[in-house]
């Protein structure tokens, strides 16, 4: 059994999940991609070969990489697992009973991986028989459904596979997500964990997330969380993450020993800042690049250690570079900021992703080539940037490391 288990946000990268999104992109159209959180209709071919790049990128540097859809097809192939995804997503609380049934019905029709792709991708009622839910006289719904209704809705974010879950030291937290939109990707994580051959029986712990229950306002997104090392983890309070879900999760990771700090800064809440790293990432042992409007040195941030009882004890901590030097076991951080043309650059280069970059060993990263000003100032403090290709995928609002989700990765 292969290890689960990410010790850092550096060290050498093992295992990653990727999404590789295509049915998904081609289901947003400029009426509904506000609300499926991507800012523009994308170009689904060309979005394809951006990620088939990432894809081959990461495994050009020895890293193994899992596709959703695939592990989700094959977790599908457990009878039980199959009953247990169709139940959540096939709900009588979200169809009504008659149109729950005929839903179902035209699930269990399809192979696992067309099943995979459908659930990831959604259902629309064209793609079923547009006459048939609106003459079945039993369900309300199907007579509310338009044409350009869907049944079961696109998941696009599940490209993000950062955020959906996120593996802390031994185990795994599967998130409970803020935006409507992103909630039914968690359903297919949670299945993957429990029922896939390479998780079932794996030698890991269930931070957070993990019963089946409403957990309203305690929401915690991947792509806030970051692994610092030496028990030691960073979490953004964000437009994403609130402080209640923070706690929650720091108190199962002290309750199990895995973590002795959980320090929580201050995002504010935005759209372009939606996640820390989205604005903060770390690069090397003593490095990290930033954006410097929305996080800095007087970021309002918290510790939070174990106390008795399985309490936790919050301090409220000042100098977050400092705080970033503790964390890292060094004497001093190196920032680099985001931009180096004027603040117009810095701007529209964090709005492109430039802090989002994924590090794949100590002082090398993967990040978006359009960020140029960023990319020269990380080679200037001798960071290696691989550059890819992300003008396609950079329109959902997420760069090379919200794209991927560590299972193995190295302790520093
Ligand atoms: N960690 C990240 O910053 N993830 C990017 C998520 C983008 C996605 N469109 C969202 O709004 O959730």
């Amino acid at each position: 059994m292969s290890r689960l288990y990410v010790g850092s946000e550096i060290g050498k990268l093992n295992r990653v999940i990727l999404h590789r999104p295509q049915l998904g992109l081609a289901r947003l159209t400029p009426s509904n991609c506000d609300e499926l959180l991507f800012d523009d209709v994308l170009r689904i071919g060309k979005a394809g070969e951006e990620h088939d790049k990432f894809h081959n990128t990461l495994v050009e540097h020895d890293v193994e990489v899992f596709l959703l859809n695939d592990l989700l097809a094959e977790t599908l192939a457990d009878p039980e697992a199959k009953k247990w995804v169709l139940d959540q997503q096939c709900s009588e609380l979200r169809f009504g009973a008659t149109m729950a049934r005929e839903v179902r019905s035209y699930m269990e029709e399809f192979d696992n991986r067309e099943l995979s792709k459908r659930l990831t991708g959604g259902v629309a009622i064209v793609d079923i028989d547009p006459e048939l839910l609106k003459t079945t006289p039993k369900s309300l719904k199907g007579h509310m459904l338009q044409e350009n209704s869907f049944v079961i809705e696109p998941l696009p974010n599940h490209l993000f596979t950062r955020d959906t879950s996120c593996w802390v030291y031994g185990g795994v937290s599967v998130n409970p997500m803020a935006k409507p939109a992103r909630r039914r990707e968690t359903v297919h994580l949670k299945a993957i964990y429990q029922f896939h051959p390479m998780f079932k029986n794996g030698d890991f712990e269930y931070w957070y997330g993990k019963e089946d229950k409403n957990y309203e306002g305690a929401t915690i997104e991947g792509g806030d969380v970051e692994v610092i090392g030496r028990g030691k983890v960073l979490i953004g309070i964000s437009e994403r993450t609130t402080p209640q879900g923070i706690e929650a999760l720091a108190r199962s990771l002290f309750a199990n020993g895995a973590a002795n700090e959980v320090v929580a800064v201050d995002l504010g809440q935005s759209r372009a800042a939606m996640h820390l790293d989205t604005v903060l990432t770390m690069l090397d042992h003593d490095a990290f690049t930033y954006y410097p409007a929305v996080v800095n040195d007087d970021s309002r941030h918290f510790s939070l250690t174990p106390g008795d009882d399985g309490d936790v004890i919050v301090h409220e901590r000042q100098s977050f570079f400092k705080t970033l030097a503790h964390l890292a076991g060094v004497e001093r951080v190196r920032m680099v900021p985001t931009g180096g043309g004027d603040i117009f650059a810095a701007e529209r280069e964090q709005w492109n992703d430039a802090n989002n970059v994924l590090t794949i060993r100590p002082g090398v990263v993967i990040g978006y080539e359009r960020n140029h000003y960023t990319i020269d100032r990380m080679q200037k403090e001798g960071i290696k940037v691989i550059a890819i290709p992300g003008d396609e995928l950079g329109r959902g609002r997420g760069g090379a490391r919200c794209m991927s989700c560590p299972i193995d990765r190295d302790d520093i």
